[in-house]
């Protein structure tokens, strides 16, 4: 536990958790409820509001079984929820409070039975997690809880007291669907779970294709949106896929497909995977099967073709890291929202752009996610797509970008073409080897050269380890871990920085992507102020971060983190069940991230730790004191009920004297024999071994975007290329070598020297600012310990 428990809500900052307890503005009753077709990370969307609302002295509500609970109504189908109630929820698939595709909702008089429900129940906000179905329901119930309360005043099903209580609905919406169709949200919760699912099943298929040197059409979720097929498209570098928001003409899909095809066939590329949206269809609207697709290959190509369909196994399992974080921080956000809401304020939906979470309006979610649809119908598929995020756009031209490389002609000029090199620095992270496939191919569709700079700037100084990146040598990257290259801490000026401008002079690099962590950041600057010495330099340059630490400035997120964090959390799952099973345990987890708390922080969000430690905190013992004392009364009220099994997290850093065995010694000592405490050290498992979907996806977004910027930046810097006199100071000329980060909602590219000069604290080898402080505060207030948890439980 972080040592102050800060209340993020603007109109709360100043009150303790009791003050919230006791004010009129915080004694509401909160339903939750899930709808339309179950998605991982529902279970941590419930029990994140669940634990929200009765920490802010709220009680929590469940309605069972979707809009059919409130249908049917009464205590079984909308019942109190304790804080006990949802333990374990982070971990378990599905939704345990049910879910349903209710029709009776549909209609006026189902909406009616569930306004007069929900009054009984006296619930005063409803927050409900589900798909574009659910919260189309939702804005509708909003829209018509005038016309259905004064019904039910006019005749007579309720008083006139209640009318004026309840006169307005409270509603929120947080998106829990594996589809990822809702506008205005860059993610929905489960998406990323199932994209998993698909990419690990992929990884499989690939293995058999290749071995039989067939081809598999892969039939993957998603009625009415093709963000699952596109995405695991890039994530796994299939050969082609059909989506509904591109169609064409039953010969044009058929052209183009066995076009792509029969070339990589041609390259001397032994498998083939094609996937198919479960919604794709023509631009006649016609649906296309997954066996139709299969004929063609077969009758067109000659090829040895399966059909795949993965069905509901995309659904199941337990969350991934980002779906149990991004449930849990909107269902905290949702609270809030609902705790604000004046019957003046528009009904919220919880949304993410790129790291942060956002308050949307949800009638134009609805509106936006509805005219996709409409547009779709009307053949308007220019439209369809326009009003998709923009990022969906932009995977989708990169996915065609890199799946055309190598046998289409070039787009760029002759005379624009560059050589642009990529060499990956320091420890290895998820995604390393999906930012050289995409930056290959990329550079092979634009026309530019690729090289590949082998074993760091070690390789290149000593051994000249400069390779031209092959179109088949790189065939299968993205599922790999670690780095096909090779990655090591050496910076340049370690190595021979004079032997590097020299190999960067002989191969005449036009541009330099650097991916990697703090080496490749110091790296970046050692070479940008070396340029007034070597004219080698002085070519457009950026860093791509990657490092499971994400401790690079000038981004809130590096490649490698997400699939550390999967990896830990699985590690931490198995050693809580363990704590679990023996009922009396507590495991102190060593994490890794050097002096940042990152890593730390999200999987203890991740896990339901009791605590974690980070550097940027230290350990004062004053909070030790109250952390073990916290764990007794834990395991004191739990009495060996199951599921009682603790984890505490600490970071490596987070202090030198108390070291992890230290604290499981401590805290062993002083549990006097209640329970026991043990320590577990995943090491390097948590640089993970399959890179997850997010990094492969993330890695291919971020390579196009820095071979972009090559592009751009070329002609800042090259009227400089040989001058006597470089302007090192001027601005323009040195932003021409940057980090691009996520920042906030956006992606962007900053100076390295901006960075370096004012945004970096060297000694501890981090960012001045971390962004993700606030998040230590969400964990805190759902794992609150038992003396403050009685207060709040009713
Ligand atoms: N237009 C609508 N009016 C009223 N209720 C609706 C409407 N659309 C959907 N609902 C309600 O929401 C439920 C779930 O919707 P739907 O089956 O479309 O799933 P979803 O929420 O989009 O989730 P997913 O697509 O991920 O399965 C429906 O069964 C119905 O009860
Ligand atoms: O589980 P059900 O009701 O068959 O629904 C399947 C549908 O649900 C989803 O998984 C989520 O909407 C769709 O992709 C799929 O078409
Ligand atoms: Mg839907």
């Amino acid at each position: 536990m972080s040592s102050t428990v800060t209340e993020a809500h603007p109109n709360h900052s100043n009150k303790s958790p009791l003050e919230l307890q006791n004010s009129n503005q915080s004694k509401r009753n909160i339903a939750v409820m899930t709808s339309g077709g179950d998605a991982p990370g529902m279970n941590a969307c419930v029990r994140a509001v669940v634990r929200a609302a009765i920490y802010r002295g709220c009680k929590a509500f469940a309605v069972m079984e979707g809009y059919e609970g409130l249908v049917r109504g009464g205590p079984e189908y909308i019942k109190e929820m304790n804080w006990l109630d949802v333990r374990g929820y982070l971990s378990e698939g599905g939704t345990n409070i049910g879910t349903a595709r209710c029709m009776d909702f549909k209609q006026r008089q189902g909406r009616l039975k569930g306004c007069k429900h929900l009054i009984d129940a006296g619930i005063d906000a409803l927050i409900v997690c589900g798909g574009d179905g659910s919260l189309t329901g939702a804005d509708l119930f909003r829209k018509e809880w005038p016309s259905l309360i004064q019904e039910l005043k006019d005749t007579g099903v309720i008083s006139n007291e209640k009318y004026e209580k309840h006169k307005h609905l409270n509603i929120c919406g947080t998106v829990g669907s594996i589809d990822n169709d809702m506008a205005t949200t860059d993610a929905t919760i489960g998406a990323y779970s199932s994209l998993d699912r698909i990419c690990q099943a992929i990884d499989y298929i690939d293995a058999t294709a290749n071995s039989h040197s067939r081809a598999f059409v892969v039939e993957v979720m998603g009625r009415h949106c093709g963000w699952l097929a596109l995405m695991a498209g890039i994530a796994t570098s299939a050969d082609y896929i059909l989506i509904p928001e591109k169609p064409s003409s039953s010969k044009g899909w058929q052209d183009q497909m066995c076009q792509i095809v029969s070339q990589h066939r041609s390259k001397g590329k032994r498998k083939t995977i094609v996937i198919v949206a479960e919604g794709a269809i023509t631009n006649e609207l016609e649906p296309i099967s997954s066996d139709a697709v299969k004929d063609v290959l077969v009758d067109r190509l000659g090829l040895d073709t399966r059909v795949t369909t993965l069905g509901h196994v995309q659904r199941g399992g337990t969350a991934v890291s980002y779906d149990r974080i991004l449930a849990t921080v909107q269902g905290v956000e949702a609270v809030k929202a609902v705790l604000d809401s004046t019957p003046d304020t528009p009904s919220p939906l919880i949304g993410i752009e790129e790291n942060k979470i956002v308050r949307k309006s949800l009638v134009e979610a609805v509106e936006i996610t509805k005219s996709v649809a409409t547009a779709i119908e009307n053949k308007d598929f220019d439209k369809a797509m326009s009003l998709r995020d923009s990022e969906f756009t932009e995977h989708l031209s990169n996915f065609m970008a890199m799946n055309s490389a190598n046998h289409n002609e070039p787009t760029l000029p002759a005379n624009k073409r560059k050589s642009i090199a990529i060499i990956n620095i320091g420890a290895p992270a998820g995604g390393m080897n999906s930012a050289v496939y995409a930056m290959a191919t990329y550079c092979m569709s634009r026309g530019h050269t690729p090289y590949a700079i082998h074993n760091g700037f070690a390789g290149l100084s000593r051994h000249e380890s400069v390779r031209l990146i092959d179109w088949l040598q790189i065939e299968g990257w993205n599922s790999i871990g670690g780095s096909e290259i090779g990655t090591n801490r050496s910076t340049p000026k370690e190595t021979d920085i004079g032997m590097i401008a020299y190999y960067f002079e002989k191969y005449q690099f036009d541009g330099l992507i650097i991916v990697g962590g703090f080496e490749a950041f110091v790296s970046l600057e050692q070479l940008e102020s070396a340029r007034a010495m070597y004219p080698a330099f002085r070519i457009p340059m950026v860093l791509i971060p990657a490092t499971i630490s994400n401790n690079v400035p000038g981004t809130e997120y590096s490649l490698g983190s997400d699939t550390c964090l999967n990896s830990l959390m699985q590690y931490c799952d198995v050693v809580k069940q363990s704590a679990s099973a023996t009922r009396d345990r507590t495991f102190v987890i060593d994490v890794q991230g050097g002096n940042s708390g990152y890593i730390a922080t999200f999987a203890a969000l991740a896990c339901g730790a009791q605590a974690s430690y980070v550097p940027e905190e230290g350990i004062p013992l004053d909070q030790l004191e109250a952390d073990i004392n916290s764990l007794k009364e834990a395991f004191a009220v739990e009495k060996g009920l199951s599921k009682s099994g603790k984890l505490v997290l600490k970071s490596t850093n987070a202090s030198k004297v108390l070291t992890t065995q230290v604290i499981a010694d401590i805290i062993k000592q002083e549990a006097n024999g209640q329970f026991d405490a043990k320590t577990a050290i995943p090491g390097h498992v948590q640089q993970g071994g399959l890179p997850s979907p997010i990094d492969r996806t993330r890695a291919a977004r971020f390579s196009i975007k820095a071979v972009q910027y090559i592009e751009e930046q070329f002609d800042s810097i090259a009227p400089y290329k040989y001058v006597i006199d470089f302007p090192s100071d001027d601005k323009k000329v040195a932003s021409t070598a940057a980090v691009l980060g996520v920042k906030s909602s956006h992606l962007k590219f900053t100076s390295i020297r901006q960075l370096y000069d004012f945004e970096t604290e060297l000694g501890r080898r981090m960012p001045k600012k971390i962004s993700w402080n606030k998040t230590r505060d969400v964990a805190d207030q759902l794992v609150v310990s038992d003396a403050n948890r009685s207060l709040f439980s009713h």
